[in-house]
This record gives C-alpha cells, structure tokens and sequence, in this order.
C-alpha cells in the first residue's frame, strides 16, 4: 500500500490566521501546530494502511493532513466548531475525494451512520481496519471511551467494534490510570474497565507547552485495541458496577467495597461471594488482578441471578443510606460497650 501525498498547502498557522480561528476558550481549544508531533500521533495508531481513519475534533486540520499523508484509504473528520469548515473542506478538496467532513458533536454523533456507507460501498467481502483518532478536550475524550468501552463489549453494531482501534490524547494523569498495573498507586476502575476489554498502551507524553495556547497540564496519547476476547465475558454494566464498588475503597481490603454491593442485612451473600470466588477478601483492591475481579463478578452475577433485586440495589438511596447509619450507630454502640466499659 504506497503512501499519499497532500499536494503543497498553506501551513496550519497560515490558515488559523486566514481564517482568523483564534482558540476558544471554553471548547478547551489547544492546537498542535508541530507537524513532528502531529506525525507521531498517527504512527501511534499503527499501520493505518487501506483503512479508514475517523478523526474526531480536528480543528484546523494538523492531525489531518498528517492522517491524509499516509495510505489510509479513507478519512472521515468530525469537527463541532463551525469556524474550522472552511480549513477542512480546502483539505478536502486538496485529497481528492479521500476525505468527508462532518459537522457534529460527537458525542451525540452516531459514527455508523458514516462508516458502514463507506464499508459497503468498498469494502464487501473484506472491511478494512478502521481507526479513530483525536486530540479532543478530556472532556470529551473520557466519555467517548467509555461509550465505545460498552458499545464494543456488547459487540453491537454492523461496523464490528471489534475491529476497531482509538488513539487519543487523555490528560496524563488520566493515560496513566488508564494503563496502571496492579500494587500502583494509580490502579483504578478506569484501568480494569479498559483492560478487560483491550490492549491499552501509553506511546508518549506531549508537554502542555507544545500546544498553542498551552494547557496547564500534560496529555498523554494512548493506543487501544481490543481484545479478541474479553478478559472478563459479562456484561459491562455488571462488570462496571462490581468495579465502581470495589474500588471505590481502592486501598482498603476488597471486602469493604463488596459488602456495598449488598443490602446491609445481606451479608451473608458477601460470604458466598468471596467462598464461590476463592479471592481473599482482606485483598486491598488495588491489588486484585482482572482475573480475580473477574471471579468476584462471575459469582455476584450468580447471586443476583437466583435473587434479581440484589442487583438493582443501591447502597446509596435514602433508605438504604440510613440502614447503613443505623448499622453504624450498633457497631458504635456495641465498641464502646466492648472497649469502652470492658463488657
Ligand atoms: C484540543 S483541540 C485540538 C484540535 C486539533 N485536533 C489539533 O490537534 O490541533 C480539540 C478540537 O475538538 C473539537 N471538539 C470539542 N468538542 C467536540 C465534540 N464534542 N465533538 C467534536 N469535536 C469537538 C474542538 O472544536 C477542537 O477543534
């Protein structure tokens, strides 16, 4: 597959001043002008050759061109300002047919109203890659993640998530969790959620400075594929809810986080949980590999099974809020009885 080429155009700086698109503030607008940079992030989605590349957020277009100079054989842009139309329909018409831009938010945008056409039209009996690709404000970044997370484990859609990959930029702090390790300090929900489902690779870290106008922060551009086969084969809802609970005591031992998963008059069911499971539940949960939470998931879905209201309960509704005070006022109680006045 040979690479293209964009005929000469006016440089990104160029075009901002033409059009006069200054950042805006409050759409988190920092360009990356350096087209080195803009380069490496499309060497980091890998080979991107006969594919087709979303980009999402394009804004003057410096990742675009960079995506267009490759052979990819389609592009499609979603940009939310319209101020960037005009720089990007010049690009459009300097590719020569390879590029559509759309103007859209994307995270109401549905993206298989665009890939399939182009799927069916080209690609019947064998569908490319496809690949998407952004430097977005997080803002928007970690909701489409975690959007396309539960569209791809459900394995929903005509365009198969499953061959689909992401490379985007995410705070570095957020990368960082995204590909935490277990015993680091910055394992979290986040990292279970992404790696159960994909291959998730911090490439590297770009310094706010060389964004115009700078963030005060760091971004950090990962590379998600996913798995053939999820670590973990349940639904993402019930994967993500055993997860929000356990690690919403992420130091303490995983026990704490399991017992909200059940009314405070159940826990005879945190018992069977942690026995059917065999995971030891004086674990801290940053500790807990996927194959454990996995285990701890498998037999929460076999309580809830035989008793369904277990999984529509919630340790934070008013009611369940002062069943849990009043525990608490016992166990205060019965510790003072015991520690306080030796009975
Ligand atoms: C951080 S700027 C990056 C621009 C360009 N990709 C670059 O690297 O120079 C983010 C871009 O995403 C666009 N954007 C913000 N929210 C969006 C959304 N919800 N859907 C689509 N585009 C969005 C902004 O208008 C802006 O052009």
């Amino acid at each position: 597959m040979s690479r293209r080429r964009l005929p000469p155009l006016p440089t990104i700086r160029e075009l901002i001043r033409l059009y006069q698109l200054s950042a805006k503030k409050q759409l988190s607008q920092n360009f990356l002008l350096d087209m080195n940079l803009t380069r490496k992030i499309v060497r980091a989605a890998g080979n991107v050759g006969g594919g087709f590349v979303c980009e999402v957020g394009p804004g003057p277009g410096g990742i675009t061109r960079a995506v267009l100079n490759t052979s990819a054989h389609h592009v499609a842009v979603i940009e939310k300002d319209a101020r960037f139309m005009p720089s990007l329909q010049l690009l459009s018409e300097a590719a020569e047919g390879r590029l559509s831009v759309y103007r859209g938010d994307i995270l109401n945008f549905n993206l298989e109203t665009i890939i399939p056409q182009a799927l069916s039209r080209e690609w019947e009996s064998s569908p490319p890659n496809v690949h998407i690709i952004g430097n977005l404000p997080f803002s928007v970044s970690t909701p489409l993640l975690i959007g396309w997370l539960a569209a791809m484990s459900s394995r929903t859609g005509a365009w198969g998530f499953g061959r689909t990959k992401l490379t985007l930029t995410f705070q570095k702090e957020v990368a960082e969790r995204m590909v935490a390790k277990i015993n680091t300090p910055q394992r979290c929900r986040l990292s279970l959620m992404c790696q159960y489902l994909c291959e998730v690779d911090l490439k590297f870290v770009i310094p706010g400075r060389a964004f115009v106008p700078p963030p005060n922060v760091d971004v950090g551009v990962v590379h998600v594929v996913p798995r053939v086969q999820p670590l973990i084969n349940l639904p993402f809802s019930l994967v993500e809810k055993v997860a929000r609970h356990i690690y919403h005591y992420r130091q303490k031992y995983c026990r704490r986080g399991v017992e909200t998963l059940f009314p405070p008059d159940r826990l005879d069911l945190v018992e069977d949980m942690f026995e059917e499971s065999e995971v030891d539940p004086t674990s801290r949960s940053y500790m807990l590999t996927v194959k454990e939470i996995g285990r701890l998931c498998q037999s929460y879905n076999s309580i809830c099974q035989h008793e369904p209201d277990i999984y529509t309960y919630d340790f934070r509704s008013k009611e369940n809020a002062a069943a849990l005070r009043r525990k608490g006022q016992i166990l205060q109680e019965k510790f003072e009885k015991q520690i306080l006045h030796g009975t």
